[in-house]
């Protein structure tokens, strides 16, 4: 159900720790529902474990966060029903169509048998993937099988969707039809979405809201408009994050990338 009154996600001063690391250090950020958050940052930022941190797969060491009206920490089993969530690493099965991973996962999440088949029909439609529905997933692309996996967390309607770095080793073309799809889920559903970035052109366009992360820390939170405006007249938002962090988001990117996109294929077959 949508929220309206209250934020859809609220994080007060949330912070992990891993032995000496700070990996995310007193985040306080609030979450409109229905907007587009985007925590935008490099490698080892800390954005990967503030998801985590709200989709309750890792405790915060301290500080507080709720979603959907929930408490992370205190109401787990409240969030994880109202939430979807899309790893960083395609998990599809190469093995099944598209149409049965998303049946495994209409039924994890308990939709009713009778409705099975609709919704299921409903979210590939969603995803721009009916004709693909009968196709083994390991024929499919890169960005068709992104789009899968969202269909997929989007089959008990959550409030809130987490997409940790979507487009990650996909081409232009393919990231913009995610994009696209994305932009559409939020517009047409109400869903509040966070997700995480390293490209600056995807947090430009797709993003309400950008969350500059550096260090585990927030240096700048805006929409990319008013970050770039901060900056200087014709700034991009390379320039803000530059400007912010006192280094390039580039730095690093581009190797990790390629391991993972390698890896996807090598899963696929
Ligand atoms: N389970 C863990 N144990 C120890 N250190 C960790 C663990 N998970 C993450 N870290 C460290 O915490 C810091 C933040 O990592 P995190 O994965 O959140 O960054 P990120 O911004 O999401 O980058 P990436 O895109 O590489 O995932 C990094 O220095 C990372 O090495």
């Amino acid at each position: 159900m949508p929220l309206t009154a209250t934020a859809a996600v609220r994080m007060e001063g949330l912070t992990r720790r891993f032995g000496t690391l700070v990996a995310v250090d007193h985040l306080t950020l609030s979450v409109p529902p229905g907007s587009i958050l985007g925590l935008l940052g490099p490698n080892g930022a800390g954005k990967s474990t503030t998801i985590k941190m709200l989709t309750t797969l890792l405790p915060p060491t301290s500080g507080s966060a709720e979603v959907a009206g929930f408490d992370v920490t205190r109401r787990p089993r409240e969030v994880r029903r109202r939430i979807g969530y899309v790893p960083q690493v395609l998990s599809a099965d190469g093995a099944l169509t598209g149409y049965e991973n998303l049946l495994i996962f209409a039924k994890i999440y308990g939709v009713p048998a009778s409705e099975r088949r609709r919704r299921i029909e409903e979210a590939l439609a969603f995803m721009g993937l009916a004709e693909a529905g009968g196709t083994l997933v390991r024929n499919y692309s890169g960005g068709m099988i992104r789009r899968l996996e969202i269909a997929q967390s989007m089959l008990h309607r959550p409030a809130v969707l987490f997409l940790d770095e979507p487009t990650v080793g996909l081409d232009p073309v393919a990231r913009r039809a995610v994009w696209e799809h994305v932009r559409e889920l939020r517009d047409r559903l109400g869903t509040t979405i966070v997700m995480t970035t390293h490209y600056m052109e995807e947090a430009d366009e797709l993003c309400d809201v950008v969350a500059i992360m550096h260090l585990g820390k927030v240096a700048a939170v805006g929409t990319p408009g008013e970050l770039k405006a901060a900056v200087g007249p014709q700034a991009t938002l390379d320039e803000v994050f530059v400007h912010y962090t006192g280094s390039s988001i580039e730095t690093g990117g581009t190797f990790r990338d390629a391991v993972r996109t390698r890896r996807t294929a090598r899963r696929l077959g």
